[in-house]
């Protein structure tokens, strides 16, 4: 347990690790996008070269993907139905933050589908994906960059536990600022939900369309892809106040990491089964189907749940929903629960996460690895960030958390792990 006021540890791999993450992300998020085309669909292997030349750049790109900021920040600056508070900083202050990314996601929905039926080519937006994964990734960089200098100006209240080790490319990457903001826009909170997500699912509908296009329908397991995932974030956008207690708002700075994973990361490799699906139709069988659509519905029942409970519990342990959980008190006057789902694993909300990225890969069929990338890239990012919470509980909570330890052996997989 690192001592109080001593310098926070450094984290994934120290600045080498940060330096090799900024060059290796955006290489795998490339490879994966070219492989998706590519006839082999190879994960492993040589990267695929570009369909076409010049298929990485078009002038329009870097206007439309302008345009999709601006247009999600103004859906950010409508009033909001309700204005949560986020949790105390250093200071003492509270930063208060708008409830309104379904209203947003609804109101894409509604201006897509004016634009449709104005006869927008939605499909032609699949041409458009490497140019468009090419400009998020350089706003990334320049947007980390913007970041980084204007926590040169932050009072040191507001800067990041970590992130500030004083090396230039470890704090570039981890993010110096907690909470930086433009006006009245928090750009964390902002990236993490809005451009990103709701960029995924208008990705994943683009490919929908463009399979109608090219097939007469869309088939049956890109129906799958379409509707887990908007599920997903749908229920994301709903929950949005949830996301207040998660270690990107409360302990992470906004750096790089997460500008590229909210910004480029998010929407271009997690729509990759849809990609996939667009250049390699694979057939599905409604009895096949209906078992995916079991198993999504197992996972998301154990993720919401466990979430909803946490919440609920977190928000008000008296609620008559929580109240019944056996719990551990600590000394921060916090308790932590050791019955319901949190009583099963330590991360139940992990579990049925993990269990949703299977039913998401399995529409696509087992000839090939690379539609499975996401339950990979997901079981390992679940893995380190599991880690990660584990210290900052052992900081938070010293012996109470051994307990809990103790009393709930297991991290995600009930007696696996
Ligand atoms: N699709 C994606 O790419 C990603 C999805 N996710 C998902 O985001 C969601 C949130 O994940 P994340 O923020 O990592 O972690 P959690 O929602 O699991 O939050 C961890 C925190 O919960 C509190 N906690 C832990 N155990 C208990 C307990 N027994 N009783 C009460 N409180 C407890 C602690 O904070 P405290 O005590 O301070 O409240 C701990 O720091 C998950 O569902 C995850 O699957 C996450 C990352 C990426
Ligand atoms: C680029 C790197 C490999 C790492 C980047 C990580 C980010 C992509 C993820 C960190 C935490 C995330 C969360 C979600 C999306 C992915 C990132 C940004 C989340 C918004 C997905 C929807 C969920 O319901 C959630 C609980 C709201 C998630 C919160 C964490």
């Amino acid at each position: 347990m690192a001592p109080q006021g001593s310098p926070a540890p450094l984290e994934f791999g120290g600045p080498l690790g940060a330096a090799a993450l900024m060059l290796l992300l955006p290489a795998t998020m490339f490879h994966l996008l070219l492989a998706a085309r590519s006839g082999p669909a190879r994960l492993l292997g040589l990267p695929a070269p570009p369909p076409a030349p010049g298929a990485l750049w078009s002038p329009a790109a870097p206007l439309l993907w302008l345009s999709w900021l601006g247009l999600q920040a103004a859906f950010y600056l409508l009033p909001a139905r309700k204005v949560a508070e986020g949790q105390e900083l250093k200071d003492k202050s509270r930063l208060r933050y708008p409830i309104n990314g379904f209203q947003a996601l609804v109101l894409t929905a509604l201006l897509v589908g004016l634009g449709v039926c104005a006869g927008l080519p939605l499909g032609m937006l699949t041409d458009m994906l490497l140019p468009l994964a090419a400009v998020a990734t350089l706003a990334a960089f320049l947007f980390s960059l913007l970041l980084y200098l204007k926590a040169l100006l932050a009072p040191a209240s507001a800067l990041a536990p970590g992130g500030n080790s004083g090396n230039p490319i470890y704090d570039f990457f981890l993010g110096r600022e907690l909470n930086p903001r433009l006006g009245s826009l928090d750009c964390k909170y902002f990236c993490e939900l809005r451009p990103g997500l709701i960029g995924w699912v208008l990705i994943n509908l683009a490919l929908l369309v463009q399979e109608a296009e090219l097939r007469g329908s869309p088939s049956l397991a890109m129906w799958l892809v379409n509707g887990f995932q908007l599920l997903y974030v749908g229920d994301a956008l709903w929950h949005e106040e949830a996301i207040l207690t998660t270690m990107d708002i409360t302990h992470d700075g906004f750096g790089f990491m997460l500008a590229f994973g909210d910004l480029a990361w998010v929407p271009f490799t997690y729509s990759l089964q849809a990609q996939f699906l667009l250049y390699h139709p694979q057939p599905l069988e409604l009895p096949v189907a209906s078992v995916i659509c079991l198993i999504n519905a197992v996972g998301y029942y154990i993720f919401r749940g466990a979430n909803s409970q946490k919440n609920t519990f977190r928000k008000n342990p008296s609620d008559p929903r929580v109240a019944g959980l056996e719990t551990i008190s600590t000394a921060t006057g916090r308790q932590l629960l050791v019955s319901g789902w949190w009583g099963m694993v330590r991360h139940p909300n992990y579990l049925g996460d993990l269990i949703m990225a299977l039913a998401w890969s399995l529409p696509c069929g087992v000839s090939h690895l690379l539609p499975y990338f996401y339950l990979l890239y997901f079981t390992a990012l679940l893995v380190h960030r599991e880690a990660r919470d584990e210290q900052q509980c052992l900081r938070k909570y010293g012996l109470a958390w051994r307990e809990y330890c103790r009393r709930v052996p297991y991290r995600i997989v009930p007696y696996v792990y």
